[in-house]
């Protein structure tokens, strides 16, 4: 089965070489985000300030931006890198958080959809408000199944020319033309906070390891969350046991288990 392939080939490609990836995320996230890439096998750096957050896309291999804390500052820093990632010809990863909550996220998505990302990664109520449909997020969750926004991301892959990926029970990744569904993962998945951001993170990893191919990176990501994510979720107590036990998953993840697991499915 070919995607399931490409997914174990992408995971051994980044981990021989393990790409410096820029992450600005959020307060909540930055550990947690941190640990994830290091236990999958990227290098992040947690670099956001706007003096210096152009000058380190360009040593980069992705960005990732997440606007889930975000300050007038963090937005000149993001937009700086934005910028710099699309000059030096780096794929970036825009994740909205919450972006539908108040005139200050809309107007901050709105200015970095113009610098064209290469992938947007979001849950289902902030894709459905990010394509102009009726979402019903909270604050920065989702309550809204996946289903619901899959006509939607196509909509919004196509308008951006990007990959747009949806992630809920069963994860949605499209381009605007072909489009997978991830299954797998945990219910304690959203009991622990910034997993979401997280995984925006190991986008960029792997987009990062395949620039020329941003749909195959994205599925591939989703996938290794997917895996991990079921295999940690079948041993834990609960979201604190679920969180250290997906760490360890993620470390101990090989491609042939991931290949043989993950299960990636035509949409
Ligand atoms: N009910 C579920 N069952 C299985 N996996 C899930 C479930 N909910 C979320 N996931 C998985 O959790 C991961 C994070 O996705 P989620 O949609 O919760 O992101 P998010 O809402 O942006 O999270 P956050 O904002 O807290 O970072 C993905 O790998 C997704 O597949
Ligand atoms: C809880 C929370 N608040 C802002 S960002 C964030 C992390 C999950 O998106
Ligand atoms: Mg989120």
């Amino acid at each position: 089965m070919p995607d399931q392939t490409t997914t174990g080939t992408l995971l051994n490609a980044m981990r021989a070489n393990p790409p410096l990836v820029q992450c600005i995320t959020n307060f909540v996230a930055m550990n947690i985000a941190a640990n994830v890439m290091l236990a999958a096998g990227a290098s992040p750096a947690m670099v956001h300030a706007e003096e210096e957050a152009a000058e380190f896309a360009a040593i980069s291999g992705a960005l990732t931006i997440n606007i889930g804390t975000l300050s007038t500052g963090w937005l000149a820093g993001m937009l700086s890198a934005a910028r710099s990632a699309r000059e030096t010809g780096k794929p970036w990863v825009l994740d909205p958080v919450a972006h539908y909550a108040t005139a200050f996220r809309r107007k901050a998505v709105a200015q970095l959809l113009e610098l064209q990302p290469t992938i947007i990664r979001g849950n289902a109520s902030e894709i459905i408000a990010l394509a102009g449909g009726a979402g019903r997020g909270q604050g920065v969750d989702s309550r809204d199944p996946v289903e619901l926004a899959e006509e939607l991301a196509r909509q919004l892959a196509e308008r951006h020319e990007c990959v747009v990926a949806v992630t809920g029970v069963t994860d949605f990744v499209t381009d605007g033309r072909k489009a997978r569904r991830i299954a797998g993962g945990s219910p304690l998945m959203p009991q622990v906070t910034a997993l979401g951001c997280s995984l925006t993170c190991l986008v960029g990893a792997f987009a990062a390891t395949t620039p020329d191919n941003p749909f195959d990176a994205t599925v591939a990501a989703l996938a290794v969350f997917a895996v991990a994510g079921e295999q940690a979720g079948a041993a834990a107590d609960g979201p604190a046991s679920f969180s250290w036990r997906f760490l360890d998953a993620l470390a101990a993840l090989d491609a042939e288990t991931l290949s043989a697991k993950a299960r990636i499915m035509t949409a």
